[in-house]
């Protein structure tokens, strides 16, 4: 039964719910027509609401989804009340380009959150801090520095080849995705801090990476609420389950742990490496910042790598002709297997042109990487946009988008080669687009290493091995992405070459 008091109550409760309605009427009227993003196209409902956007990122589809908004409304999409998704070429330019002290545009905190520890990463910091971060960490990823890590890489190119061997011969299918990856952490783990992680030694993938995935993948179920409420970050930790945030510490005690043990080495390291630039003497990073930055160059120096091979092998076995003419290559070129240096496999056009062709297809960071337009608001792309403005490229939509290259769904490497060295012209084929490693100051600072590590891991895979795939049913461009993509197992029947 009602009482008085709860009868006094009514017209105050229907008077708020008045109130909210008229707020959010009035609110979509401005969002939808009189906000400065209202002449750029998009879906109303993702206007509206951030539900479909935090739905397709829990479920790993915000990259599907970004395409179809593109294939629906053309190459700029104002996909949420601030952001703007654009694929044309200009907009690396005009967005991640350098335009000057205090012009470039920042990368969108809400995307790139600080370490664990509190410390900026080389990914979070800001564009003054993460100057004096990269300027140390580039004495590691110079040409002169990669001479030196090429008998590192070299070191576990043999190992891996051993262990494949010994499963080839013994009939044992491998999921190949794995063991390039067992590799390319290792080699990762001698260039941070001089030591190995020995997972092609142990045939597993350690602890650290084993949590990884799992790890990003349920941080974003947990963590996506930011995107609908923003001002709950600071509740995250209460939000985001205990499990994942032990990882998550897990994690970063070990990372933490290798680099504190590489510091008390001093000058008595295997050899110079990512922590001694970092510390420089003790005129570099501090602790915080060295633990912090070690935690992501692991991954952004493993990952990557493994990830990009594995989508090329799959497109690789799916079209045996293009497999076919890239052994022929190899293994014509090369005679030996100590021939297969860097220098050697540098020489080899259609390797290039697999690789470029791979990483447009499976490019390794698929996403949006959004930064923000600073102050004084700026121009992108022939229209001016306000400050705070969140901007980006969903890089694999861009490089899947039928106004940019031809025949977009078809893995076809002689699209990255001239008429006289068998190649087609295919067009459009608009190569200014073709930025897997990001562009401009915040660009890959890895990308020398990678590109030596795509190019001899996937020569020394075809130089050695026949390969038949055995999950065929596994198709790349239907994964899912948590900000990595979800690799379903590549599993390879290798045979040793005669
Ligand atoms: C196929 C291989 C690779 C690809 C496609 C790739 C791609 C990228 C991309 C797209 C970014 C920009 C990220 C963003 O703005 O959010 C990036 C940044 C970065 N990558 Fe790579 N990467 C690769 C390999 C590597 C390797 C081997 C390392 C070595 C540790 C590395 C280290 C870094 C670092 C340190 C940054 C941050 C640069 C900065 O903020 O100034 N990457 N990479």
């Amino acid at each position: 039964m009602l009482t008085s008091y709860s009868l006094s109550l009514l017209p105050l409760l229907a008077a708020s719910i008045s109130i909210f309605i008229l707020y959010w009427f009035a609110n979509a009227v401005y969002v939808l027509y009189l906000h400065p993003l209202a002449r750029f196209p998009g879906p109303k409902l993702w206007l509206l609401t951030q539900v479909p956007f935090v739905r397709a990122l829990r479920r790993g589809q915000f990259i599907h989804r970004i395409r179809e908004l593109h294939a629906q409304y053309g190459p700029v999409v104002r996909w949420a009340p601030n952001e703007v998704s654009y694929v044309s070429p200009e907009a690396w330019k005009d967005i991640y380009g350098h335009h000057g002290a205090g012009k470039d545009f920042p990368r969108n905190p809400l995307w790139y959150p600080r370490s664990q520890n509190g410390a900026h990463t080389i990914l979070s910091a800001d564009n003054v801090s993460h100057a004096r971060i990269r300027k140390l960490l580039s004495r590691g990823f110079s040409e002169t520095s990669l001479r030196e890590q090429e008998p590192i890489i070299q070191e576990y190119m043999s190992m891996l080849v051993a262990r494949l061997r010994a499963h080839a011969q013994a009939g044992r299918p491998v999921s190949i995705g794995d063991y390039i990856q067992f590799a390319t952490v290792d080699i990762a783990g001698e260039l941070i801090f001089g030591e190995s992680f020995d997972c092609v030694a142990n045939e597993e993938a350690h602890q650290w990476i084993k949590v990884t995935f799992g790890f990003f993948k349920r941080l974003i179920h947990g963590g996506s609420f930011v995107f609908l409420v923003p001002w709950i970050r600071p509740l995250l930790p209460y939000i985001i389950p205990k499990r994942v945030l032990e990882q998550a510490q897990q994690r970063f005690a070990f990372s933490s742990g290798k680099a504190g043990k590489r510091l008390e080495l001093g000058e008595n390291a295997r050899h110079v490496d990512l922590v001694s630039h970092m510390f420089h003497n003790g005129k570099g990073l501090n602790r915080a910042e060295i633990d912090a930055s070690a935690d992501i160059l692991i991954s952004a120096g493993s990952e990557t790598t493994a990830t990009a091979l594995t989508g090329i092998l799959q497109y690789l076995l799916r079209t045996p002709a293009t497999m076919s003419r890239l052994q022929d290559e190899i293994r014509g070129a090369i005679r030996t297997a100590d021939a297969l240096t860097l220098d050697n496999v540098n020489r080899l056009p259609y390797l290039t042109a697999v690789l470029h062709e791979g990483l447009r297809m499976c490019p390794p960071a698929p996403s949006i990487r959004p930064r923000l337009v600073p102050e004084g608001g700026a121009m992108v792309c022939g229209s001016w946009l306000p400050a705070g403005t969140s901007v980006g490229i969903p890089v694999w939509t861009a490089l899947r988008y039928p106004a940019n290259f031809a025949k977009p769904d078809t893995f076809l490497p002689e699209r990255w080669l001239d008429a006289s060295q068998g190649g087609v012209s295919l067009q459009p084929h608009n190569t200014n687009v073709f930025m897997p490693f990001s562009y401009g100051p915040r660009d890959c600072l890895g990308r020398r290493l990678g590109w030596a590590e795509l190019r001899v891991i996937l020569a020394t895979l075809v130089w050695h091995f026949d390969m038949i795939n055995r999950s065929p049913e596994n198709r790349w461009e239907e994964q899912l992405e948590f900000v990595m993509w979800e690799k379903k197992p590549l599993m390879l029947q290798l045979t040793c070459r005669s």
